[in-house]
Parts: C-alpha cells; sequence; structure tokens
C-alpha cells in the first residue's frame, strides 16, 4: 500500500481498509489482534513521515508489525501470514528489507536500536516499544546506556495501558499518571497562541513569563525520561492522524535521543476487541460477527491451572509466580481465588526466577509458570539463584515442544538441553492429564529442590498409568522393538500403534516422564534386550534427552544403537501438528522412520 502522496482524508481511508483486512485476515488465520488494531494510524504516520528502509524501524515483540507489514510490500501476502510458508508472526530481516531486527522475545528491540544505530550512524532508527515491553528489564538497562550518549535515536512508547492483560507495575503508574496531563500538540497550540498574542501587542516579559509556564508544564510529565537524558515529547492521540504526522514531523530532526508518548487504545476500530482486549491480544480464529472462536478441548495449562487451585487449597504455602502471562500459562483461576498468593511481575522473567528463590529460602513453595522458550531469559538465574541454593523452586515450563504458529521466536524447544546440565533440577515431562496430576501434586510437595515440570501446548489426552518418582512407565510389553517416549510424544506414539501393529511391528511402549533423574534401573535392565531401540522427544536432540542417554550407556560400557527422533535446528511457523507431521514426529511419517531404520 502506498501512503506518500495522500492527503490526510485518503490516509483515513486507509487506516479504515487495514482494519477491515487485519479482522478479516486474523479472523481466518488466528493471530494478534488487538495491539495491531492500536497501532494502526500510528504505523501510517511513521511511514508517511519516515523512509523505510533507510529510516530503520524496529517493532519490540513484533506482534504490533501486521500493519508495517502491510506497508512494506507485503499486503497481497498478508492473508498468508502465521500459515506454514507463509508470511511470518513477528518481524524478520530475512523476510523484508523493512524489518530492522527480529522480534518475537519482548525487551530487544531498544538494544538492537543502539547498536543499529551506532553502526549506521548517518540512518535514522525508530523503536517502536509497548508499555509492558519498556518495563522489560532488557529495555531498561538499554535506556541506561541510550540516555548516556548523543544517540540520535527515537523511541515510539505505544502506550496502551495494557500487557496482554492489564499491565502491572510502577512503570505502568507512572505512565499512566503522565498520560492525562495536557497532550504535546495542546503544548504546540498554546505556544502558537501566545506567539501570536506578542505580535499583537502583548509585552515581550509576559509573553517568556507564560512561554516558561508552559514549557515546564509540558516537560514535566515526561520528567523522567528527561532527568534520563532522553527528551520527552507527549502524550500524543494516538488515534489522530493529523496530529500523529505533525508530531513525528517535528522529531525527524531532533537531535538527540527522544521518547515519543503514543496514546493508543487496543482493540480500537472492532468492537468485541474494545471489549475483551486480553482475549483478543492473541486469538485462534474467531467468528467476525460475534467474536466467538470454537470452543476446544481442554489445555495442559488450564489443567495445570485447574489442579493448582485445587492443591493450593491444601497447601497454603504454595505461590503462583508469572511473568506477565496469567491466562497463558493457565494461571487465571488461581489469581482470581488467590490473590494475596499471586504475583504477575510483568514481562519480568530475571526478576520471577530470583523473586521465587527468595520466596522458596524463607519456606514458601513458589510455583513459577513461564513459557519454556521465556525461561531463557533467566537462564543464569535458575543457575546461580536457584540450582546453586537446591531451592524447593517448581517451575512450569509452558508451551515446551512445538508452538505452533508463533515460530522458532517461541518454540520451546531447547528447555531440556538447557536445563539438564545444570546440577540440582530435576525435570518432568507429564505424558497425560492423569500424569500431570500426579506430578503437581508430587511437585507441590516436594521440598528438596527445584523442579521443572514441561507442558505441551495441546489439549489433554487421558491415559491412567502409575506414577513412582524416577520411574519411567512401560504402557505395552512388545517383543523386538523398544520405543521411548517422552512427555508429549507417547501420545503421537500411541496414535499410530495400530500402524505399526499392521506391519508386523509390536513394540514394547514405554512413556517418560522423568527426563532427570534418569531411570538407570529401567535402561540396565531393559536395553540390552532388544534389537532395536527409539528415542522420541519433542525438542532438540544436540544435548537433549536422547543424547543423555547416549552418555550413560558409554559411561557404562553398553554398546547400543539408539535411533533418536527428535528435532534439529529451529523450526518455522504453521500448525503445530503440520509442524510435528513435518518434523516426523506424529503420524504416517514417524511410523516410516520407526519401520525404516
Ligand atoms: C520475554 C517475553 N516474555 C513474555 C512475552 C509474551 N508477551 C508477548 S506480547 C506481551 C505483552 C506486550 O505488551 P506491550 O509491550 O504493552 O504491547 P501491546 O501488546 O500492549 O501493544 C507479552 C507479555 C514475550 N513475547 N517475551
Ligand atoms: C507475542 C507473544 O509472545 C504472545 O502473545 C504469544 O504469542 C502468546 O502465545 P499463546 O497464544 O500460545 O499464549
Ligand atoms: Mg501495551
Amino acid at each position: 500500500m502506498k501512503i506518500k502522496d495522500k492527503n490526510l482524508e485518503e490516509l483515513k481511508d486507509i487506516a479504515k481498509e487495514i482494519r477491515e483486512l487485519l479482522i478479516d485476515v486474523v479472523s481466518k488465520n488466528g493471530g494478534h489482534l488487538a495491539s495491531n488494531l492500536g497501532v494502526v494510524e500510528l504505523t501510517i504516520a511513521l511511514h508517511y513521515i519516515f523512509n523505510s528502509p533507510e529510516d530503520i524501524m524496529l517493532w519490540d515483540v513484533g506482534h504490533q508489525a501486521y500493519v508495517h507489514k502491510i506497508l512494506t510490500g507485503r499486503e497481497e501476502r498478508f492473508p498468508t501470514i502465521r500459515k506454514k510458508g507463509g508470511l511470518t508472526p513477528f518481524t524478520n530481516p530475512n523476510e523484508s528489507i523493512h524489518d530492522g531486527f527480529i522480534s518475537g522475545h519482548a525487551g530487544n528491540t531498544l538494544s538492537a536500536a543502539l547498536g543499529i544505530h551506532e553502526a549506521k550512524k548517518n540512518n535514522k532508527v525508530i523503536a517502536i516499544i509497548g508499555d509492558a515491553a519498556l518495563a522489560n528489564g532488557e529495555s531498561l538497562e538499554a535506556i541506561n546506556n541510550i540516555s548516556e550518549k548523543d544517540k540520535n535515536l527515537i523511541i515510539v512508547l505505544n502506550d496502551n495501558e495494557h500487557s496482554i492483560g492489564e499491565n502491572v507495575g510502577a512503570l505502568s503508574k507512572y505512565m499512566s499518571k503522565i498520560m492525562g496531563k495536557k497532550s504535546y500538540n495542546d503544548f504546540k497550540n498554546e505556544v502558537e497562541l501566545l506567539v501570536r498574542k506578542v505580535i499583537f501587542g502583548n509585552s515581550v516579559a509576559d509573553f517568556i513569563k507564560r512561554l516558561e509556564h508552559t514549557v515546564k508544564y509540558f516537560f514535566n510529565p515526561g520528567n523522567f525520561f528527561e532527568e534520563l537524558g532522553i527528551h520527552y515529547i507527549g502524550p500524543v492521540d494516538g488515534h489522530n492522524l493529523k496530529e500523529l504526522i505533525s508530531t513525528f514531523e517535528d522529531v525527524k530532526d531532533m537531535e538527540g535521543p527522544v521518547i515519543v508518548h503514543i496514546k493508543t487504545e487496543k482493540g480500537k476500530g472492532y468492537k468485541f476487541a474494545e471489549q475483551n482486549r486480553e482475549k483478543f491480544h492473541g486469538i485462534s480464529p474467531f467468528d467476525i460477527k460475534t467474536g466467538e472462536t470454537c470452543k476446544k478441548n481442554e489445555s495442559y495449562s488450564q489443567l495445570f491451572g485447574n489442579k493448582l487451585v485445587e492443591l493450593g487449597e491444601k497447601n497454603s504455602e504454595i505461590i503462583a509466580i508469572t511473568a506477565g502471562m496469567i491466562k497463558g500459562t493457565g494461571l487465571d483461576k488461581f489469581f482470581e481465588k488467590y490473590p494475596k498468593r499471586s504475583y504477575d511481575v510483568g514481562i519480568a522473567e530475571m526478576h520471577a526466577v530470583t523473586f521465587a528463590g527468595g520466596l522458596a529460602i524463607k519456606g514458601k513453595k513458589p510455583v513459577v509458570a513461564i513459557y519454556s522458550t521465556f525461561l531463557q531469559r533467566a537462564y543464569d538465574q535458575l543457575i546461580h539463584d536457584i540450582a546453586l541454593q537446591n531451592l524447593p523452586v517448581l517451575f512450569i515450563l509452558d508451551r515446551a515442544g512445538i508452538v505452533g504458529e508463533d515460530g522458532p521466536t517461541h518454540n520451546g524447544i531447547f528447555d531440556i538441553a538447557y536445563l539438564q546440565s545444570i546440577p540440582n533440577i530435576r525435570i518432568m515431562a507429564p505424558f497425560s492429564k492423569e500424569d500431570l496430576e500426579k506430578s503437581l501434586e508430587f511437585a507441590v510437595n516436594d521440598k528438596s529442590g527445584p523442579i521443572a515440570i514441561r507442558i505441551p501446548r495441546d489439549s489433554s489426552f487421558c491415559l491412567n498409568v502409575g506414577f513412582e518418582y524416577g520411574k519411567w512407565q512401560e504402557i505395552k510389553k512388545g517383543n523386538e522393538y523398544l520405543v521411548i517416549a517422552v512427555g508429549s510424544m507417547l501420545k503421537e506414539l500411541l496414535i499410530i500403534e495400530k500402524e505399526l501393529n499392521k506391519n508386523n511391528v509390536y513394540p514394547t511402549i514405554v512413556g517418560v516422564n522423568f527426563i532427570n533423574p534418569l531411570d538407570e534401573k529401567y535402561i540396565l535392565e531393559n536395553f540390552v534386550k532388544y534389537e532395536k531401540i527409539f528415542i522420541l522427544e519433542e525438542g532438540i536432540l544436540h544435548g537433549g534427552f536422547s543424547s543423555k542417554i547416549l552418555e550413560f550407556l558409554n559411561d557404562k560400557n553398553i554398546n547400543k544403537i539408539i535411533h533418536r527422533i527428535g528435532i534439529e535446528g529451529f523450526v518455522e511457523h504453521g500448525k503445530r501438528d503440520e509442524i510435528l507431521t513435518d518434523l516426523g514426529l506424529k503420524g504416517k511419517k514417524l511410523v516410516d522412520r520407526l519401520l525404516k531404520k
């Protein structure tokens, strides 16, 4: 879509058209709707004033960059967004020269913007960041650095007073306070009026006095940033194209780092998204007329949340912690029922982990529910603050494995590899609804050290077999083949079992919940009996579960070939089932892999 030669009325029409396109495509593909509806005018104004790609734009998280994609030559492909082989869900320089940097995880943009600016001093760098992502630790580290230098960097703060749900924290409260103050454009108008009065006869002294007062009032709102050496401009109405354009026109040639505070409404222009911003932050396909999505079976996240509510009743030491993902992790019911034992720390995974350490060292039982991919942010805290002191914190690693449409930034495929090398952390991967419930019962009452429980982005499946600490479960006794399935992979294996039988293969099937500690007894007693051994895991193979078994066999001098089926390299976006199938972890491809060897 071309916008440079348009007048204001035409730009307003384009905004309307883009909103319709966003609603239409997201209703079919699912995606991040509310944030995008909120930045339609903002993105148009940015592209109207600045010249991408010479002026380099970076979008924090990138979930709100759909409009940017539409305005930078990707309009035709926009209906493919989040689909396998289609446009990616966030920004990616491999997709377009208009995407300044990879995004997906909150808080990397300001650091990347500063780096890009240092490398390309003649280009303008514009970093667009949300109010919740601004409070992320990495963002604040970057601000600290940016403000020290005289950088010609433009930070656009898109303040909709929401994270996925309500925003939390002191910075958010501060921003809300200044948002109520007189707007940047009111200030401009006031100055204009004063100048006119001087011209038409008021005394210069009076003019200067009043100007000083106005300027003070104007700068006060953003005092925090001003004190840090970053010019503050705002607040600006993020849905008023005229105001936005005139503001960016002013900002374009300003010297030094500047933060432009834009006030937007998440979900703007679609009734259901305005009424329920959280639901429409990231939504599965929905009916445009009613705003309803189709009902799905209970997810593992919901199951975890429900079980924790029950366990919280019996054990008052349980404390729930999330880093900005109350609903996604299934903790909403616990938060509702036990508000005093619930903490949403914002997008602050590092803090969440060490905060839990503090609680645990004084006898509480913190349950920290974070998506597997986001826990990567807190690796040092896991080692230094938790494992080294062997603190009994329970980590719920949600979205462990393939997440689907959110793609490579969000797949939780590294956790087994990154956790199992850390001493003291036990890792579990429940394989069914019942197994997850029993795992939680065990883990919340365990006081001996940290435990991480992996749960997949999937609806739960029922299988009630035994549960014993450290023990793998033999689900079926067969002959010749031994197939060991970790967590989520057991369901996939049981689904295709009949196909194997049709080919005269009757494997012994083992469900692995306990990744660490290994069930050494089972390995030592059984591996030698089988001609073929397969291990299935929904995680990276290098350094993963099967690697650990190979090390164990090596150390015990057992010479066995193990066929390892898992993930290699980064995995692109698409439906979870499609991706698992492509990877040979599901369906016919899995059958083929098990029969081929
Ligand atoms: C490190 C990290 N933690 C959590 C998330 C999940 N997440 C994605 S968007 C979001 C809220 C972002 O809010 P804000 O920055 O204000 O942008 P808005 O959606 O309101 O435009 C969260 C918590 C993430 N992407 N990265
Ligand atoms: C952009 C982001 O990081 C989140 O909005 C994420 O997409 C949520 O994923 P789920 O939809 O799996 O909760
Ligand atoms: Mg926000």
